[in-house]
């Protein structure tokens, strides 16, 4: 697992604190990670643009423009001017070799994007908003130096500088970062980071259910309870996907009567031997309070999804030693308000999704939380992980209904809420990404029998 920081000005301030390093040296190397890159890449004299800002992220570009100028056609061109002391420093160093500036963007084989990293606030003015879009439009190859300036220039390769940003992470951020490397920037980079809490989960973290004993029935894989709803199938198609990833017996709980696959079990109260429960998806008002009150009667633990995060009983879910909560953005924009943490519309949310699953994580530390999205975040006490291997493919109705049925099918087999959020997000994200059909063809069901391969 590759860890992810809030901010990275600290780490450099520990190079030069603590490893006697500077910020020539740092810059220096950042440089030299984009021109390895470049020289591995691209052919001795095609032509690179060095789109550059006005501070240090400038500086990087106008120092590889030093480092590549004898080999390739190297030209800067200036989102705005210099003026930082790096920057300017980067600059006479670069004109003195003879490096060459131009009044306008250039068609080129190479483009990147040096107009501004970590340093970036407040919003783009109109003239640099329209640089970025040109940038877009170029037909080249285009790096983004540290990050993809504001997230709004589209690359197909971002060179990151020391370690990974949690920024990157925001489902903002996806489209414009194309693949990602980390440079080392005169350290390597285990000394360069510190410990963090929050964690980029690899698809190889994914650890399968067991069936190693043969000793063994169906009872010894837990039997899972899925409140059935008003829109049934929500509930039929968690109920299969827990079946697929090894659940013993899976059983619906409901009150109306429903054709239900002959795979599933069907009853009007929570089996005796019960192990794991799911709740929300599709709920609607199937439940009276009185019936849901009925369900919770227990200490089991629980997965809860979707509709319950509009409904007051939340609050009492929130109460639960083991719990899951699987909200999208909407749904958890409406928790935050029901839990009293704040009251924000989905916009602010998608902004800072770390800020507030961190705020309700606080709050609730033995919740395990997690965020749904292009990226997923999941959050338990002081704890993150990010799972990013969700592709657009998974945008679809049902998508949901299938990872609450992973997890819970996990959580009846004995696994820890954290751990059952965490497989069973890497499990649902895998599963997608084996899928061999078309992105727009992906449905529930393959997604189930995907969950077979994994
Ligand atoms: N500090 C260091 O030791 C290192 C810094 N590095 C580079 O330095 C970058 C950070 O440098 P800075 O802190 O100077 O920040 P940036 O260069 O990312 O951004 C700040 C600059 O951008 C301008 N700016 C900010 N918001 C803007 C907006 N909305 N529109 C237009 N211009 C805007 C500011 O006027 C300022 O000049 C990193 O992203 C990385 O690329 C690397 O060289 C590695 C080492
Ligand atoms: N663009 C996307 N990229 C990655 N994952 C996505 C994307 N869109 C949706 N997903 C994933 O698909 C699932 C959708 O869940 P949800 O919105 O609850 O759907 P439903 O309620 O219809 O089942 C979530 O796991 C989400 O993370
Ligand atoms: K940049």
């Amino acid at each position: 697992m590759q860890k992810l920081f809030d901010e990275v000005a600290s780490l450099d301030k520990r190079c030069y604190d603590e490893f006697f390093l500077s910020e020539d040296i740092l810059m220096e190397h950042a440089a030299n990670g984009i021109a390895a890159y470049i020289r591995n890449n691209f052919k001795k004299n095609s032509k690179i643009v060095i789109v550059c800002g006005s501070g240090n992220n400038g500086a990087d570009g106008i120092a590889l423009s030093r480092l590549l100028h004898a080999d390739y056609d190297v030209y800067l061109f200036y989102a705005k001017k210099p003026a930082s002391k790096m920057a300017l420093l980067q600059q006479k160093r670069a004109l003195a070799i003879g490096v060459r500036e131009s009044a306008e963007l250039e068609s080129c084989d190479v483009l990147v994007d040096a107009i501004v990293g970590t340093g970036f606030s407040g919003e783009f003015s109109k003239e640099i908003a329209s640089i970025i879009d040109e940038m877009n439009a170029l037909n080249a190859f285009k790096i983004a130096c540290d990050i993809p300036s504001g997230y709004r220039f589209l690359a197909d390769i971002t060179l990151t500088m020391g370690a990974l940003k949690k920024s990157m992470f925001l489902d903002g951020s996806k489209d414009a970062l194309g693949d990602i490397r980390v440079v080392d920037l005169g350290v390597s980079r285990d000394i360069y980071e510190r410990d963090s809490n929050c964690k980029l989960l690899d698809l190889d973290d994914l650890r399968l259910p067991s069936r190693a004993k043969k000793d063994s029935h169906k009872g010894s894989y837990g039997h899972l309870a899925i409140a059935s709803g008003q829109m049934s199938g929500a509930g039929i198609m968690s109920a299969l996907s827990a079946l697929r990833f090894g659940s013993g017996l899976v059983t619906l709980v409901g009150f109306e009567k429903i054709e239900i696959p002959h795979t599933l079990m069907y009853s009007h109260e929570v089996p005796q031997n019960t192990t794991a429960l799911a709740l929300g998806m599709g709920l609607g008002a199937e439940f009276s309070a009185q019936e849901l009150e009925k369900f919770l009667d227990n200490a089991l633990p629980l997965v809860a999804d979707a509709d319950i995060f509009h409904m007051q009983a939340v609050l009492d879910i929130l109460k639960r030693e083991d719990v899951v909560l699987t909200p999208h953005a909407k749904e958890f924009v409406s928790l935050l308000k029901r839990a009293n943490i704040a009251d924000i519309a989905v916009d602010e949310l998608q902004k800072e999704r770390f800020k507030y699953v961190e705020m309700f994580c606080k709050k609730y530390p033995h919740v395990t939380l997690l965020l749904k999205g292009a990226n997923v975040i999941i959050g338990k006490d002081s704890e993150c992980f990010v799972n990013p291997h969700g592709t657009q493919a998974l945008a679809k109705g049902g998508s949901g209904d299938v990872l609450s049925g992973l997890i819970a099918s996990l959580l009846s087999q004995g696994y820890s809420p954290l751990d059952a959020a965490m497989n069973g997000s890497l499990a649902h994200t895998k599963a997608a990404l084996h899928y061999s059909g078309a992105d727009y063809s992906l449905t529930p069901d393959d997604l189930i029998e995907g969950i077979c391969k994994l």
